[in-house]
């Protein structure tokens, strides 16, 4: 069983290998509950990589992942431990959250749908009590008005939204955020940053956020990560690593995303 004092999320020694390539080299680094933590770096540096992980939609080639407590990547049968078998993942899945670049929304279903379906076949719940709770979120995000909708009906920026509720609608412990407004209209993005940050300050959800957004990385998060080359090269609070970072690395990088017109 997890302890209060447990890290939410541990990366323990993690490799990943694409064919040659490796792109993560023996990671190590653990987020506490209720933090919000940005992973910031170059591309192809591994950022994803690190949130698909802990998807399960990859694996590790070695080193562990534990979630809660829990080992992510590996179950116990006997006395051995083991790669984790679809059950296991299947268990340790409902515990986190993934919010994408791309909405995913079924477009054939409605924005009160698109919030149900996951907590009615995956979590049980019956079809009223998931649509009082999808009610209540979409009132969280601002789309009280809109439950009726189909995605194509929305803008971006209301259909990440939808996106945003159905992840919580799964009550995750962890809620992942991969480039979130990157396929928005720059007019949108601040009404989805807003409801992000709402999110993070009224719940105890513990947030690994993958950004170019430097200004709601700085305004948000407990901890920001920079990371290069399959490893965190910096790791320190935002107004800290924005303001004197103690990386060259770091100095580069910023300067290079906070010049771009
Ligand atoms: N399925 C895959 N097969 C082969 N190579 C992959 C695969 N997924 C990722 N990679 C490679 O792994 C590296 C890290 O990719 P990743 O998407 O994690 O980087 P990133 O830091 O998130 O980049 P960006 O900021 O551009 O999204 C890249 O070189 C990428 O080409």
């Amino acid at each position: 069983m997890a302890s209060h004092s447990d890290p939410e999320i541990v990366f323990d020694g993690v490799v990943k290998r694409f064919g040659d390539h490796v792109v993560l080299r023996d990671l190590d680094f653990s987020v506490a509950p209720g933090e919000f933590v940005t992973l910031i770096g170059p591309s192809g540096s591994g950022k994803t990589t690190i949130l698909r992980l802990l998807m399960t939609l990859e694996r590790v080639d070695d080193g562990r992942i534990h979630v809660g407590g829990e080992c992510l990547t590996h179950e116990q049968k006997g006395d051995r431990w083991v790669p984790a078998g679809e059950k296991h993942l299947r268990r340790m899945r409902k515990r986190i959250g993934m919010v994408f670049q791309q909405f995913n929304l079924f477009p054939n279903m409605n924005v009160l749908q698109n919030v149900t379906e996951a907590p009615v076949r995956a979590l049980g719940l019956s079809k009223s009590d998931a649509e009082e709770r999808a009610v209540e979120l979409l009132e969280l995000v601002g789309l009280a008005d809109k439950i009726r909708e189909h995605p194509s009906r929305l803008s971006g920026g209301q259909q990440q939204r939808v996106a945003i509720a159905r992840a919580l609608a799964m009550r995750p412990e962890v809620l992942l955020l991969d480039e979130v407004t990157s396929a928005l209209d720059p007019e949108l993005v601040a009404g989805v940053l807003k409801v992000l940050k709402d999110i993070a300050t009224t719940t105890d959800i513990t947030f690994l956020c993958v950004t170019h957004e430097m200004q709601f990385a700085r305004d948000v998060s407990d901890r920001v990560m920079m990371f290069d080359q399959g490893q965190v090269i910096e790791d320190a609070p935002p107004e800290k690593l924005f303001t004197e970072p103690d990386h060259e690395r770091t100095r580069e990088f910023l300067h290079a995303v906070l010049d771009r017109p």
